[in-house]
Parts: C-alpha cells; structure tokens; sequence
C-alpha cells in the first residue's frame, strides 16, 4: 500500500474533515477551523470519495468535526458508506447529541468529543454566548453518548485563565462518575482573537498535572501527554509554539467547502478537491501532503 508521507517524514495517518462551519453555539474564542471562508458544502459524495481515497493511502483514523457537525442531518448517510476504519469519531457542542446519539452509533461512529469548559452553567452561558437550557442539552448529550457507546467520550476543555482553570478538579471529578467511559481533555487556548486576558500558561498547568499524576502515557499523535490522576485520565493539547506538537503532527485537513489543508494554521497552500472526480483525487493527495510543513519548527 502507498503511503504519504511529507517531505519532514511525517506519515499522514489520520484525516480532520470539517463537515460544515456553520454552528449554533458563539463560543468566544472559536476558531472557525482555519476555515478559508465561507462557500459550499461538501455533498456526501464528496465526503465519502475523500475518505476512501484517504483509506486508500492507509489513513485510518478520522476525526469529523465543524462547525457543529450535527446541523448536518445527512451526516448518518455519509457515516454508513465510509469505508472500515479503525476509529472514526466526531467533534460536537453536544447541543443536538441526545436525539442522534443512537442513530449515530448505529451508522458507524465510534466515539465523541465533547466541548464542555465550564460546569457552570452561568459561564457556560457567557462562553457559549447561548441561552438558558443549552447547557442541560449538552449533559444530556454527553449520557445519551455514554448510554449509546460513543466511548470513551473526551470532554475538551479550553483553558481559559481567571475564567474555568480553577475547575480543573472538578472537572476530573465529573469524569470519574463515568467510571472510564469520560476523560478529560485540556486544551490550550490558541487565541486567534485576542483574548490575552485569557491567556494562560499551560506549560505550567501540565506541569502541575504531572505532580499529581500516578502514571503518564504518550500518545503518537502530536506526542500528547495523557496523565492518570487518582483514577481519572486527562490529556493535554498544547499546540502553541510547540515544536514537538507539530513534529509529530500526522493529520491531513479537509475543509468544509472540499479543501485538504496541509495544516490547520496555514491558509495558502490548500489544494481544491470540491469537484474533483475520483480519479483525480489520489494525485490532489500526493500534491497536498508534498506541501505540507510543520508550522511549528526549530
Ligand atoms: N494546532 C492544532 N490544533 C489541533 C490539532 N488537532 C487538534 N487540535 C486542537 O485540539 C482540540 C481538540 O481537538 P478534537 O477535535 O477534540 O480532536 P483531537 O483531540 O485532536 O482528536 P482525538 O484525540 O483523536 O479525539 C481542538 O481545539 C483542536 O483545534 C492540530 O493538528 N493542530
Ligand atoms: S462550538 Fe465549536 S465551532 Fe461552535 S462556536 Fe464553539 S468553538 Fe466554534
Ligand atoms: S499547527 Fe502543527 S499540529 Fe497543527 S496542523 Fe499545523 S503542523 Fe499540525
């Protein structure tokens, strides 16, 4: 089997493809993906060519996200015709999880992560820039995932200073109701619209996990860190200036509008697959992986 590799010997094994990017929650620091404007979506041919060829190469980890994946009510029809893959999971707010959970299950989605920063509602509220009752929406998509097997369920938590960083305990508690199926993902806040006064210093907050862990595992994706603290896994995301996050960076990008994104953070050297035909696809790949470059480096 042909795999692609970039030219700083990264094998792409996974796939990130947005599904829309449209949503319905205003988080306050979303960064829209790295989307490249707003035009439009991917037709569930589209999506399903893209995976297969991607499959082709040996990709076998995808990760569907948004936007908000669920205002798609065509995402079980792709689901069922993607090809096998050892893990196909979704990104999601939750808000709509409950009523999908199952159907979602059904058609071939493995997990879910789960966008969750706070547990309190008031500031789930001001962070979310929604109304009262969303945030009871997204507790009961997060047990409608757990009831499903949508497992284990990853609670991504933004670390947002002086605003949810002294709720990681808490947090790491709520997961431990689980009993497994819940873990907790820390993220660092990559601040794409100025927030500075929620800056925090992860560095230091990961250090501070590390002390109290009892074990800690690396993962191959990015070389995250997962710490088991008292029972309960956290694994951190620290993107920002991490040379060894990028290093070890092994997803290709697809945009919602059909571009594959050699990364995330970098705008001008996407390559347009909206309308290719399926023929052309395996060349659009080895075009785009050959462009892809660390946007962290030494
Ligand atoms: N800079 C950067 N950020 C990433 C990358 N992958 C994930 N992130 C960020 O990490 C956060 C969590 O991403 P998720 O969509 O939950 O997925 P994930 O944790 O990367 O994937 P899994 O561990 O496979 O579930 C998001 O805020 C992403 O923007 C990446 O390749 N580069
Ligand atoms: S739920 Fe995600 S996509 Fe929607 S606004 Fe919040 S961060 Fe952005
Ligand atoms: S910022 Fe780094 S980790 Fe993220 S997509 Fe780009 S190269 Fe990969």
């Amino acid at each position: 089997m042909e795999v692609l590799t970039d030219p700083y010997g990264r094998t792409v094994r996974s796939l990130r493809m947005s599904i829309t990017d449209r949503c319905n929650l205003n988080c306050i620091y979303c960064h829209n993906e790295g989307h490249i404007g707003h035009s439009k979506e991917m037709s569930v041919d589209t999506i399903v060519n893209i995976v297969d060829v991607a499959s082709q190469f040996g990709v076998n980890r995808l990760k569907l996200s948004g936007g908000e994946p669920l205002l798609r009510k065509d995402l079980e029809d792709a689901l069922v015709r993607l090809p096998e893959m050892r893990d196909v999971s979704l990104t999601t707010n939750a808000v709509l999880l409950r009523d999908r959970a199952s159907s979602l299950r059904e058609a071939g989605l493995n997990r879910v992560n789960i966008s969750l920063d706070t547990l309190d509602p008031e500031k789930y509220n001001m962070i979310t820039n929604c109304g009262n009752g969303t945030f009871d929406k997204v507790l009961d998509g997060i047990h409608a995932a757990v009831d499903a097997g949508l497992t284990p369920v990853k609670l991504n938590m933004v670390l947002l200073k002086d605003l949810n960083d002294n709720e990681i305990a808490d947090m790491l508690e709520f997961t431990r109701n689980y009993g497994g199926n819940v873990i907790l993902q820390l993220i660092e806040l990559m601040d794409f619209r100025d927030l500075p006064q929620y800056r925090i210093n992860a560095r230091e907050v990961e250090q501070s996990l590390l002390n109290v862990s009892s074990d800690v595992k690396v993962r191959e994706l990015h070389k995250r860190k997962k710490y088991i603290i008292d029972g309960a896994e956290v694994e951190f995301v620290r993107p920002v200036d991490n040379t060894e996050f990028c290093a070890n960076c092994n997803r290709l990008r697809v945009t919602a509008d059909g571009q594959l994104k050699p990364c995330l953070l970098i705008n001008d050297n996407h390559v347009d697959v909206a309308n290719a035909t399926r023929e052309e696809l395996p060349d659009l790949f080895r075009s785009a992986v050959s462009k892809r470059v660390p946007f962290c480096r030494n």
